[in-house]
């Protein structure tokens, strides 16, 4: 139903719900554009952060001020502006607050960016649920996928669903470190417009309640409110100038399911790349590795998400590329090459070697091969198969030519 539009101009107020070492440089590129775009969105972005003592180390400039007494990270990003334990030495522009409490960080945020490791994704959807603006809109930079049951969900459908908000999917080859130092690369972002965000001849949104097809063209149960009018709408444009920068090339797609599954299965086959890797094998058993992966990766999409993935996405940032650097420059690959090498497991690692940090190849494996064995299916993917195994110890690296020899 069409609505006055008499109302003064809104503009959208921008959170980012995770400030690990990608939620952070995300935080930081958008408060740029939030800065260079005062007409769409409210200067100061919203970073929650989930809160930790540190202490900041012994060769940052800002030591001798701060001391070596145990600080909120919170405090430390808002007078420093750098997050010395997830970002180090990458200044943050001052626009980001950093913010402990999570639901003052989504009061009043029509535009909410999910990115923090994926397994605390529920916990964080079920506290704010109810707290948000009812018409907020979503963009999931989270690689994983959540498995209940016997079902496979993609983490934005999961979001949209549980806060009865529209959510979209940023995914690609972006190392974070690089990205937070201006070192170009791109990204994908898959994002649907609601057909209630369609803006009328007066710019008017639409109808209140109106359900809408989700990531796998199905009619959602969730009723969508509309973007109001007094704000720009959620679309393509805004979503391009909110993140796209000269150094992080934006391209916009509607293919959420390839983007979302290409981002979190891509962590199963970087482990084996490590793996491989730590055994002594080098770029050609990679690249093998990388291709057998990529192909159980598109069979995955076509077995349980059947028309509803658009191939050219495998072409996309979202799709090769990211299998690449995942394959050779990631730390899914960095720390399961070096758990091989040690001869500990990754769990080991991850808790000795990333200060806080998670693998979230770990979880995903576990996670798909659940999914995988509650269908009887596990066999027709042999290299996640063998992965599941290597990461619990029941299968060695030698032993993955083996399977392929035997197809
Ligand atoms: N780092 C990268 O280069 C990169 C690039 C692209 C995508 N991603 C994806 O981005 C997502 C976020 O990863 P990241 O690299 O920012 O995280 P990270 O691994 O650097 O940091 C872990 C984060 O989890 C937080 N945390 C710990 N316990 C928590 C709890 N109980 N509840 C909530 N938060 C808790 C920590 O405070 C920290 O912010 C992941 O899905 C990852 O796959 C990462
Ligand atoms: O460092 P990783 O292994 O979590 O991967 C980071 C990105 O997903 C690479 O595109």
């Amino acid at each position: 139903m069409a609505r006055s539009t008499d109302s003064a101009p809104r503009k959208h107020k921008v959170t980012v719900i995770g400030s690990g070492n990608w939620g952070t440089t995300v935080a930081k590129l958008v408060a740029e554009n939030t800065r260079e775009h005062p007409d769409v969105f409210e200067e100061d972005v919203q970073m929650w952060v989930y809160e930790e003592n540190v202490t900041i180390p012994a060769d940052s400039p800002h030591r001798a001020a701060a001391g070596d007494q145990p600080l909120k990270l919170t405090e430390v990003i808002n007078k420093y502006h750098e997050n010395v334990k997830y970002l180090p030495k990458v200044p943050l522009p001052p626009n980001v607050v950093a913010n402990p409490s999570l639901l003052d960080a989504v009061r009043d945020s029509s535009i909410l960016i999910f990115n923090l490791p994926h397994e605390f994704i529920g916990n964080i959807c079920k506290q704010i649920k109810g707290h948000i603006l009812p018409f907020a809109r979503g963009i999931s930079c989270i690689k994983g996928v959540t498995v209940t049951e016997d079902k496979v969900e993609l983490i934005c459908e999961y979001i949209g669903e549980t806060l009865g908000i529209y959510c979209g999917a940023l995914s690609g080859a972006n190392i974070a470190n690089e990205i937070a130092n201006e070192l170009w690369c791109e990204t994908t972002i898959a994002y649907n417009v609601p057909p209630c965000d369609s803006r009328g001849e007066n710019g008017e949104s639409g109808v209140n309640g109106e359900h809408y097809r989700d990531a796998r063209g199905a009619i959602s149960k969730t009723q969508l409110a509309p973007v109001p009018q007094e704000y720009p709408p959620v679309d393509h444009d805004v979503l391009h100038k909110l993140f796209n920068r000269p150094y992080f090339t934006v391209s916009m797609v509607s293919d959420v399911v390839g983007v979302s599954l290409a981002g979190a299965l891509k962590n199963i086959v970087a482990l084996a790349c490590g793996f491989i890797e730590g055994h002594g094998w080098n770029m050609t058993a990679k690249t093998a590795v990388m291709r057998r992966g990529m192909l159980e990766t598109i069979q995955f999409c076509q077995e349980f998400f059947p028309e509803t993935v658009d191939e050219m996405t495998f072409w996309e940032s979202a799709g090769w590329s990211d299998m690449i650097v995942s394959c050779t420059s990631a730390r899914n690959w960095r720390y399961s090459k070096m758990a091989v090498e040690r001869g500990v497991s990754l769990q080991e690692i991850e808790r000795t070697e990333l200060n806080g940090q998670k693998l979230q190849g770990i979880s995903t494996t576990k996670e798909v091969m659940s999914f995988l064995k509650a269908r009887g299916v596990q066999d027709k993917y042999p290299l996640f198969k063998a992965v599941e195994g290597i990461v619990d110890g029941t299968f060695e690296v030698k032993e993955i030519p083996v399977l392929f020899r035997q197809q």
